[in-house]
């Protein structure tokens, strides 16, 4: 079984409007409420990809509700741990440029984390649970940490979608796979990367440190990917791009989804474009008659 973990899901409250007057009133053409969290994402692509994934985490109040249900009309299977605190809603601005508001999210009691971390009973030998974006403000890495080590005592496997010293303090515990943006990259090593070599070294290091297949998205530039000996890199499918927002998640869903199932990384990482580059050209998280439409576009490029 796939598990995705999204401790601080959200309401995406999409606004679009062609230009934002800071300071006045601005009436927005389009509005539009999605499910979303990184791991909520992940599900999303997973299901597309007939890959069969439950999808855990805290969710609670009238926003959680919302979430809860939307979830199940998508046939989204999921067992998220009711909490009394409202989940946040995340705004994405599209104007001129694309603006996004993602708000610190709930406070969960004691019982509650408790009640959270028992799902972790489940998890079997063979099962990969992806943990997927920020964490509630009360907690520490640690948290992820700790979850992590019930997984690993289970022997099943872990993924891992978050960024700076969360991130890094992972890496000794073995990823299955992180996918880093280049500049989060960037920022992990709190370092500039001017070119492809530096950008390739610093995802070594993260290699060195403990991640098995290392994932770097350039959004429009492609991706890199470091995995079993091998760097392999692709540009982009081309398209319009709608909604940037999830093509992160989409391509880490594409990946692990294919890759459980073939144990070929170049082909997941076919997979990993192609979902993350569909989802960048629709409204919402994207479908599988998009992502096939895009397979035949990309061509995997071994550099080493
Ligand atoms: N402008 C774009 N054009 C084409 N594909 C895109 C674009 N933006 C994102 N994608 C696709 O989604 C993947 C992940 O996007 P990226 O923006 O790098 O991730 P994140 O959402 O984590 O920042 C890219 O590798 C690419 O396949
Ligand atoms: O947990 P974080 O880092 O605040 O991110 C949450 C946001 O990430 C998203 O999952 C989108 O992620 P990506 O664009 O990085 O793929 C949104 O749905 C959500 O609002």
């Amino acid at each position: 079984m796939i598990y995705t973990v999204t401790v601080n899901p959200a309401i995406d409250y999409i606004i679009q409007t062609p230009k934002l007057n800071l300071g006045e009133v601005n009436r927005p053409q389009y509005t539009n409420f999605i499910a979303g969290g990184k791991g909520i994402n992940v599900s999303k692509i997973l299901n597309q990809l007939d890959r069969p994934n439950i999808a855990w985490g805290f969710l609670g109040g009238f926003t959680g509700e919302f979430l809860k249900t939307t979830l199940s009309d998508e046939q989204i299977h999921s067992d998220f741990t009711a909490i009394n605190a409202n989940t946040r809603v995340n705004v994405k601005l599209k104007s001129e440029t694309e603006t996004e508001l993602n708000a610190a999210g709930p406070r969960v009691t004691a019982e509650e984390l408790a009640d959270f971390k028992q799902k972790f009973d489940q998890v079997q030998a063979g099962d990969i649970v992806i943990f997927s974006g920020s964490l509630l403000p009360q907690l520490t890495n640690d948290f992820y940490l700790e979850l992590i080590d019930l997984v690993v005592a289970k022997q099943a496997q872990f993924a891992i979608d978050t960024t700076g010293q969360a991130l890094l303090d992972t890496l000794d515990k073995q990823p299955l796979v992180i996918k880093p943006n280049h500049h989060e990259l960037a920022d992990l090593f709190q370092t500039t990367l001017h070119d492809d070599d530096e950008l390739l070294t610093s995802a070594e290091k993260l290699h060195e440190l403990g991640a098995h297949h290392v994932l770097i998205s350039m959004a429009g530039a492609g991706a890199y990917l470091l995995a079993e000996g091998h760097v392999y890199h692709s540009a982009a499918p081309k398209g319009t791009v709608v909604n940037s927002v999830g093509a992160g998640d989409s391509m880490l869903a594409g990946y692990i989804g294919e890759f459980t199932k073939h144990h070929d990384p170049e082909l997941a990482f076919k997979y990993g474009l192609a979902c993350g580059s569909a989802t960048a050209f629709t409204e919402n998280i994207a479908t599988l008659n998009q992502i096939n439409q895009l397979l035949p576009q990309i061509i995997i490029d071994r550099v080493r």
